[in-house]
């Protein structure tokens, strides 16, 4: 396994797996690496010969408020973990490697469409961060294939959009959400939660799967849906901010005709503030 720090490193290494005839499978990630980024590296070694892994807190996709400095970041454990799925190169850039002119003013990638909703709407700027540094990461490693969690579904959705809108030469994967053995959905973020409050974080996955056991056995009523989820979460310790029954493919409000659901939610727990969803098909 190769790290590299630089955007000329990166294309000379791409340059020469291209000259063998060599597809490439991408996986952005923010490091502190856990089994949810590792099944995304499983998934793009069965697509591609090479494997090509990002490690970068991206500081334009966070607000002032949020956690950038505190965000967790264990370069050398995520490097021998890389290392041991034999992951060929590993990108790590630093932040003036890749805002060299610094981030303010700098010209970004927005999807209208899809960024002022959910954790848009909450996190102000935050897809436009995302969209964007993307973006730049794959025009740095020009990919076949590149591997997005369902977890962060609506960035999957944004992403999706972005390359399809733009044309982007690169075949966006989905992969499924690894969940801890009490159901809790992985995140780097579960780090900032105490034992008892990871019991707690359960119970998050657990009001997704009754809205979805409920859905499925005919409850249409998905405002009521929506407020019983919001009091339980509540109950059990959360401040919940959003728990929403939408479209899969529009992420708008699910209607009577929508087939292919998805419930997305967002909820604080302690320091945390947790992502989850559920898939529904009628
Ligand atoms: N539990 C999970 N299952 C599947 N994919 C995941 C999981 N957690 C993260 N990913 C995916 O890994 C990629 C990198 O995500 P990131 O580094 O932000 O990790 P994270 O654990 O989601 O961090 P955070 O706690 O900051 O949200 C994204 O495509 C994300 O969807
Ligand atoms: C896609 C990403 C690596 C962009 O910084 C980040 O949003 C993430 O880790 O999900
Ligand atoms: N996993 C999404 C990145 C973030 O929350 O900043």
């Amino acid at each position: 396994m190769k790290t590299v720090y630089s955007i000329n490193d990166t294309r000379d290494y791409i340059r020469r797996a291209r000259a063998q005839g060599r597809s490439i499978a991408f996986v952005p990630t923010m490091g502190n690496l856990h089994d949810g980024h590792l099944s995304l590296v499983k998934k793009a070694k069965e697509l591609a010969d090479e494997v090509v892994v990002s490690i970068y807190v991206n500081q334009l996709q966070f607000g002032p408020n949020e956690d950038y400095d505190s965000y967790p970041r264990t370069f050398e454990e995520d490097q021998a973990l890389l290392e041991a799925l034999d992951v060929q190169l590993v990108f790590a850039p630093s932040s003036h490697e890749i805002y060299p002119e610094g981030a303010e003013h700098h010209t970004v990638v927005r999807v209208d469409a899809l960024d002022g909703m959910h954790c848009g709407k909450s996190r102000p700027g935050f897809f436009t961060g995302i969209a964007t540094v993307v973006t730049k990461l794959f025009n740095i490693v020009q990919p076949d294939y590149a591997v997005f969690g369902e977890k962060d579904f609506q960035q999957l959705c944004i992403i999706r959009k972005m390359v399809n809108d733009l044309m982007l030469p690169v075949e966006i994967i989905g992969a499924p959400i690894a969940r801890a053995e009490n159901g809790l959905a992985l995140s780097s973020r579960n780090g900032y939660l105490s034992a008892e409050e990871k019991q707690t974080a359960s119970t998050l996955y657990q009001t997704l799967s009754a809205a979805r056991e409920s859905i499925i056995a005919g409850d249409r009523n998905y405002d009521a849906l929506h407020r019983d989820a919001f009091v339980k979460l509540a109950r059990a310790g959360f401040k919940p901010d959003y728990f929403n029954i939408v479209s899969r493919h529009t992420l708008q409000p699910a209607t009577l005709a929508d087939k292919e659901l998805v419930i997305l939610a967002a909820a604080a727990l302690g320091r945390a503030r947790l992502i989850d969803n559920i898939q529904i098909d009628l």
